[in-house]
């Protein structure tokens, strides 16, 4: 089988468009009572430590999902210090703080990388978004109400730590991606991270990836621990998603400005990275924690008229 049909063969779900939705509840069976249909499932990236590999995860999963044909945007909210765009070798000329400013819409910052990924730049040594306030990351997540064509997912790369702004763009996403690697550090900053997650914002479920590990048996010890210690003091579901192998050819890829998945995609990272986001794709239907929160797409929280 060539590259582009296994990558294919990952994703075996064709994308439902909108209009085609009532057609394709009837055909599923749904009832009449399902109220709301969400197009965009949006993942958030996050880990609490720095350096863990958030930002690799993040776009070797968007790319490794837009080359299987999905419809795929990234957005760089490690704000301040964002680095997306260096690491694809795009060169963006507007970021999110042109947004803020009123100086573009979401639209104008939209760039175009390989295999049709969509990536929003984040913009970096711009002390504005260093110095982002709530209401301000509040305004970025609305924005993407406006979308004309909302893609079909949207993944969130978020900066380290627990601050406000990490816990906002977490929270504002149906689903959270954590990543985890074998330190301590990175352990307890990813215990507080859901902690924060699961009190202040109601979030209840979590993915957990193990990455820069040796073997799977690493990587399963990891997530045992972290499950461990959340189930004895949260109420909290975690769901393990599998690893990523230290690799170094994930380093030569950010030399070369491109994701491990498009340039070495027989290497190991890249194996972990199509796992991944096969793993993706089974997940069921996103908990929609509180309708109360900021979500990014709550514009299509419409009623389905007539269902
Ligand atoms: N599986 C891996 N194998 C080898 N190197 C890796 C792996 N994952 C990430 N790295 C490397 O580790 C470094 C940190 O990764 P990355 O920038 O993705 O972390 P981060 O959590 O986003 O960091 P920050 O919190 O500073 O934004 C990078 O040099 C990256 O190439």
């Amino acid at each position: 089988m060539n590259q582009a049909a296994g990558l294919q063969n990952l994703f075996s779900s064709v994308p439902v468009q909108r209009d085609e939705l009532p057609a394709f509840h009837q055909a599923a069976n749904l009832q009449p009572l399902v109220r709301r249909e969400r197009i965009t499932r949006t993942i958030a990236v996050a880990g609490g430590k720095g350096g863990v590999g958030k930002t690799t995860v993040a776009v070797n999963l968007a790319m490794v999902m837009a080359m299987a044909g999905r419809d795929v945007m990234l957005l760089d909210a490690d704000m301040g210090v964002a680095n997306i765009d260096v690491q694809l070798g795009l060169n963006p000329s507007r970021h999110l703080a042109h947004l803020l400013e009123g100086k573009c819409s979401l639209h104008d910052l939209i760039i175009p990388a390989q295999h049709g990924l969509k990536v929003v730049p984040g913009g970096s040594g711009v002390r504005r978004l260093a110095k982002m306030g709530n209401s301000e990351h509040a305004a970025v997540i609305r924005a993407f109400d406006d979308l004309i064509q909302p893609p079909e997912f949207l993944i969130v790369d978020t900066a380290a730590g627990v601050a406000d702004n990490v816990a906002m763009f977490a929270a504002a996403a149906d689903d959270v991606l954590i990543v985890v690697c074998d330190e301590l550090a990175s352990l307890t900053d990813a215990y507080a991270l859901i902690k924060i997650l699961a009190h202040d914002f109601g979030v209840r479920r979590f993915h957990i990836v193990a990455n820069m590990v040796r073997q799977a048996s690493d990587a399963k010890k990891l997530y045992e621990k972290l499950a461990r210690v959340c189930g004895r003091f949260l109420d909290v579901a975690l769901d393990y998603m599998g690893m990523i192998p230290h690799d170094e050819w994930l380093r030569q890829a950010i030399r070369r400005q491109g994701a491990v998945v498009d340039l070495w995609p027989s290497s190991r990272a890249a194996a972990g990275f199509k796992q991944l986001a096969g793993a993706v794709d089974t997940w069921g239907e996103p908990a929609y924690p509180d309708l109360g929160r900021i979500a990014f797409f709550s514009g299509q929280n419409v009623p389905a008229a007539g269902w």
